[in-house]
């Protein structure tokens, strides 16, 4: 028995047909009802036997805390203990510093942080003494780094962070494990809808790694989890950054611990390459800018 917040789109359906195609029993949580019945029509053509279930709920996962804990505990009522949670629902917008409202860093961190914090809080009792579960938070590329425009988002994803290592030292004598996604630009329409509004320096820093699709993604996410994966990164630019960001991560095996620590000199080695070339984005857009300004003056 699964639950997937943002399971209606993107990364989060693709996430739950994984899990359905595996014979799990889903909970979807969104907002959109519309949204949430049409990925519950896709969901259900994976299905493996006829007794798979997929619940829809519509809440927001950001706003009240015992709002949340009702519809969780109404859906474990209906199927039955949730042995893992994700943790999808998100968003993303950027700008400068400057020009995002003060209100889009409070609605970023209630989405994307609170929103992790209050499903997860309302199941953890339950899996604690169970001795059974997995916490999955999806985080970004962008909570290993902070970059150009991404003041309010970056923050909101590094909070994800600190929430699973804390969590993951508490939980873990109860055989429940945490896992944390970092993945990179992902084919979804949150992507789409985040693109309108993105800042040239952002885009093409990000262009360095190339897009995802969110079928791969969340095949990568399912197997880390269920594996008991601390960390759960794509590809080999995804590789490195975990690395070279572990910190004080717990660590889940010991090849993975001495790989991080024979590899972190060179990936740090090669980050100050990548650190290099964003500055010089970072300059030349200013440039073409004033550029630009200088020309409209004058016309
Ligand atoms: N796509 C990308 O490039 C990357 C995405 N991520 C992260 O992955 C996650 C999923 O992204 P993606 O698949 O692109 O997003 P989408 O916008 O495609 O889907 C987001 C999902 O979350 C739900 N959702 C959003 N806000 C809330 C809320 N307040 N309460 C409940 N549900 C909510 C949406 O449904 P509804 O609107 O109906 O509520 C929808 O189901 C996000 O956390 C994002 O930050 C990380 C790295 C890269
Ligand atoms: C050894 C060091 C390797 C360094 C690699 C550096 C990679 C930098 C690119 C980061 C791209 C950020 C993607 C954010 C995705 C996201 O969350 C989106 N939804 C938001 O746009």
């Amino acid at each position: 028995r699964y639950a997937v917040t943002g399971g209606s789109s993107g990364i989060g359906k693709c996430i739950a047909i994984e899990c359905y195609k595996q014979g799990a029993f889903i909970t979807l949580v969104a907002r959109n009802e519309d949204k949430l019945l049409q990925a519950k029509k896709e969901i259900e053509k994976h299905s493996i036997n006829d007794k798979q279930v997929v619940l829809c709920i519509s809440v927001d996962v950001s706003q009240d805390y015992s709002q949340v804990e009702n519809v969780i505990k109404q859906a474990q009522e209906k199927l039955g203990p949730v042995d893992m949670l994700v943790n999808c629902a998100g968003m993303a917008l950027s700008g400068k510093f400057e020009d995002l409202e003060v209100s889009t860093f409070e609605r970023l961190m209630s989405v994307n942080y609170l929103g992790s914090v209050y499903p997860s809080r309302a199941v953890i009792t339950t899996m604690k003494e169970r001795r059974v579960g997995r916490i999955v938070f999806v985080s970004s590329q962008a909570g290993q780094l902070g970059l150009f425009g991404f003041t309010a988002y970056s923050s909101s994803k590094f909070a994800i962070r600190g929430l699973a290592e804390a969590l993951q030292m508490e939980v873990k004598p109860y055989n429940v494990y945490v896992t944390v996604a970092y993945p990179p630009d992902t084919d979804t329409p949150g992507f789409a809808e985040e693109n309108k509004t993105k800042p040239l320096e952002t885009r093409l820093i990000s262009e360095t790694i190339s897009v995802c699709k969110p079928e791969q993604v969340a095949k990568q996410i399912v197997k880390d989890a269920i594996q008991g994966n601390f960390n759960s990164s794509i590809g080999s630019d995804g590789y490195m950054l975990s690395s070279l960001t572990c910190g004080m991560a717990p660590v889940t095996s010991i090849t993975e611990g001495l790989q991080q620590v024979v590899t972190m000199g060179l990936f740090r080695t090669i980050a100050l390459f990548y650190l290099g070339s964003f500055d010089s984005i970072v300059r030349r857009c200013m440039m073409q800018r004033a550029k630009s300004e200088v020309a409209d003056k004058t016309a």
